[in-house]
């Protein structure tokens, strides 16, 4: 069902956590909330959940203002990091719990707690309690018990956050699947840049209270609509120059040929547009460093280059068993990149 989510503001004493947040999900949609620690993400979600009431502002989903509506009677399935999973019920009494609660019919309680288990593939640890699993399917539990109901909306707050990289990656594609195959409108919480850069339709970047960009992953990536998500998404250079009109003049590089009304600017390089083979065709930038730094990370290498006359920077660069080994630390290097692939970070 569309969430919508109209001029929230969420204050704690003298602490604005909310700041007036506007956003609206399609139905089906998969939209993460991206922002450092004590940005504001937790209230939001506690705010559409029903737990928290907004000072000013309102919530809807479908065409229903659910802004004084309890949380029981949003309708809405929750998961948090920690499985708050009851410890004395079976995994299927924790499954059938939000069933009990809504008084269903004990037939049709059997039968949905079937299909939900079979859903997260825990169908045969149904007798279980939940000391009994692994923190990953702990996690599939409280999936399935999020979902048994038919909920209008899907909530997850950091819900692989205790959990180890491989066993997280797995669960990501398995929640994704799960959300698409029921059609359910998510709002999904996290502080790592790479799960919603993978898992979501769209991401809203927060900062300090407030939504600073709104867009899907490629969007928000290569296109940051200020300093901040180009700094907190992906690994950035921020150059600083000054420009007039035409060009942006940085130190150590020289004139940069893009556009930016006069003043001072800050342009965006990725790691992966700055180039170290300096013979390549195409780059409208050049200039001279010595290596800082060089990192192996087996597919690609990170260099860490102090640019002649300008900033430290720096470049990611693939490695093939046919390229040479990239340049040690102490190397000087002719670097270089394309007008193209820089971005223009909007000020303000
Ligand atoms: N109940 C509360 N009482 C007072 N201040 C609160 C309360 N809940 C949250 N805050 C404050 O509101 C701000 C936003 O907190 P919130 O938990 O929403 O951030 P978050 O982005 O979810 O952070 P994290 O990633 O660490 O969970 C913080 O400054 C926090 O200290």
């Amino acid at each position: 069902m569309r969430l919508s989510v109209q001029g929230i503001v969420k204050r704690f004493g003298a602490t604005t956590a909310l700041g007036g947040v506007d956003l609206d999900l399609a139905e089906g949609e998969f939209l993460t909330i991206l922002g450092p620690s004590g940005s504001g993400k937790t209230t939001l979600l506690k705010v559409v959940a029903g737990f928290e009431a907004p000072d000013a502002g309102r919530v809807r989903l479908g065409e229903e203002d659910v802004t004084e509506v309890s949380p029981r009677q949003r309708d809405v399935g929750m998961v948090f990091q920690n499985y708050a999973l009851f410890p004395h019920l079976t995994v299927a009494q924790n499954v059938a719990f939000p069933l009990e609660m809504r008084r269903r019919p004990k037939p049709e309680i059997a039968k949905r707690v079937t299909e939900a288990l079979a859903l997260v593939e825990l169908g045969a640890l149904s007798g279980r309690l939940p000391r009994q699993l692994s923190g990953g399917q702990q996690q599939r539990v409280a999936l399935a018990r999020a979902v048994v109901f038919g909920p209008r909306l899907l909530l997850l707050d950091e819900p692989f956050g205790a959990l180890d990289r491989k066993l997280r990656e797995g669960l990501q594609l398995e929640v994704r699947r799960l959300q698409r195959r029921l059609g359910l409108t998510t709002l999904f919480i996290t502080h790592d840049q790479e799960e919603a850069l993978v898992m979501s339709d769209r991401i809203a970047v927060m900062n300090h209270g407030r939504l600073d960009q709104v867009g899907a992953p490629a969007e928000v990536y290569a296109r940051p609509a200020t300093r901040f998500v180009a700094d907190f998404l992906g690994e950035s250079n921020l150059l600083e120059g000054e420009a007039r009109g035409d060009a942006v003049a940085v130190p150590g590089f020289g004139p940069v040929p893009v556009a930016c009304p006069p003043g001072p600017a800050t342009l965006l390089l990725r790691p992966e547009a700055l180039r170290l083979d300096a013979k390549a065709a195409g780059l409208d930038c050049r200039a001279t460093g010595r290596v800082v730094e060089t990192i192996f990370l087996g597919l690609s290498a990170k260099l860490r280059i102090r640019v002649e006359g300008g900033p430290e920077v720096l470049a990611r660069v693939p490695l093939r068993p046919s390229t040479p080994p990239p340049a040690g630390e102490g190397a000087t290097v002719a670097l270089g990149f394309a007008a193209e692939d820089v971005h223009v970070v909007p000020r303000g």
